[in-house]
């Protein structure tokens, strides 16, 4: 469910409850969330799934309400379980409370227009005109108080939202961070890549760049000097500065560098410059007056082609990795 501003939360409950109420639907938060989500229009497959289902069965079963509501409503982060499900659970719970509050108050007021329509067929004194008017006044009196009393309890579902949608974005935060070097690990990448891409307008590139021979590093100089150097590399990459860049570790000494604006020339370059300064580091072991041999990376990189998905972007700049690793290692190839 997104942060809607309360109008337009309150517009949507306007059409979301009158269509429960039509087809019966129970008030259970599961319902709450998908009908709140159907009439919303933005999720067209959930609203493939509730129409086919509507055609066929006539109503929506409770099991289905559910699995939809996991399946489309949940982000990833809170079905891992920590808390958040359960909050949201209950804010959708609240809502749905003050949702029905509000259908029942609809149903009183129009039971009076209903019964007004009728008494004022047959009035045929001032007097009967005169208890229509307080009547129905006190009505309107009652559906207000229920009105207002539904927008008090929208005010407090969106303040609890944004609440829990900044602890969503923290979370989303942590669980992107490499520990190792502070840079962005690939689950993250990957993430920003399929955000990115749906919206290009200009060139989006990417750098994959590895770590020459690390298991020989390790080899001679122990696991913690290979650790430290992926550190290093990981400076040298972050000390690089491109504006709209993601700098990435994928795992091990392979890092992923994702660029907005940058064309293939461009990335060539940048790539070039990466190497060539990685592999002019004198590079001391244990502080100590003993250099490491010359510290290489090879790299492959690519530029999105016109309809490319995410996932052939980066399997063409894994090949083009490999290609580098094929071709002697130390050098950079976009093909
Ligand atoms: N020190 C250290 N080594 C790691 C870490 N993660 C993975 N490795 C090691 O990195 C090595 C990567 O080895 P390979 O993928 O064979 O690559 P390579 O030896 O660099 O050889 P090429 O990529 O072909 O140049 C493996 O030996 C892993 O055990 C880490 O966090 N620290």
């Amino acid at each position: 469910m997104q942060n809607e501003s309360p109008t337009k939360a309150t517009e949507l409950m306007q059409k979301a409850v009158p269509m429960m109420l039509k087809l019966d639907v129970a008030p259970t938060p599961y319902n709450y969330g998908i009908w709140y989500e159907y009439v919303s229009n933005r999720n067209q497959k959930l609203n493939q799934i509730m129409d086919g289902t509507l055609r066929k069965l006539g109503h929506l079963p409770g099991f289905l309400a559910r699995e939809l509501f996991h399946e489309f409503l949940l982000p990833e982060e809170f079905q891992q379980g920590n808390g958040q499900k359960e909050k949201l659970a209950n804010i959708v719970d609240q809502a749905a409370t003050s949702s029905k509050a509000m259908g029942k108050g609809l149903d009183e007021l129009n039971l009076v227009l209903t019964k007004s329509r009728k008494i004022l067929n047959r009035a045929d004194k001032a007097e009967h005109i005169d208890n229509v008017i307080n009547y129905l006044e006190k009505g309107a009196l009652a559906a207000t108080h229920k009105a207002n009393q539904f927008n008090q309890s929208l005010d407090q579902v969106h303040s609890e939202l944004a609440k829990l949608k900044a602890e969503l974005d923290d979370m989303k935060k942590q669980n992107d961070v490499d520990e190792l070097t502070q840079l962005v690990n690939q689950k993250g990448f990957e993430r920003r890549l399929y955000e990115w891409l749906p919206q290009a307008e200009d060139d989006i590139s990417i750098i994959l760049l590895d770590i020459d021979n690390l298991a020989t590093i390790n080899k001679q100089f122990g696991k913690r000097a290979g650790t430290a150097l992926i550190r290093y590399i990981a400076e040298i990459i972050k000390s690089l500065a491109v504006e709209k860049s993601v700098l990435a570790r994928f795992e091990g000494g392979t890092y992923g560098i994702l660029l907005n604006e940058a064309t293939l020339d461009f990335t060539h370059r940048l790539a070039e410059l990466l190497r060539l300064q990685i592999s002019e580091q004198k590079i001391r072991y244990k502080q100590s007056k003993v250099h490491m041999p010359q510290v290489t990376v090879s790299i492959g990189i690519a530029t999105l082609l016109g309809q490319e998905g995410p996932e052939d972007f980066l399997k063409r700049a894994r090949k083009n990795l490999l290609r580098a690793k094929q071709s002697g290692k130390n050098c950079t190839s976009d093909r």
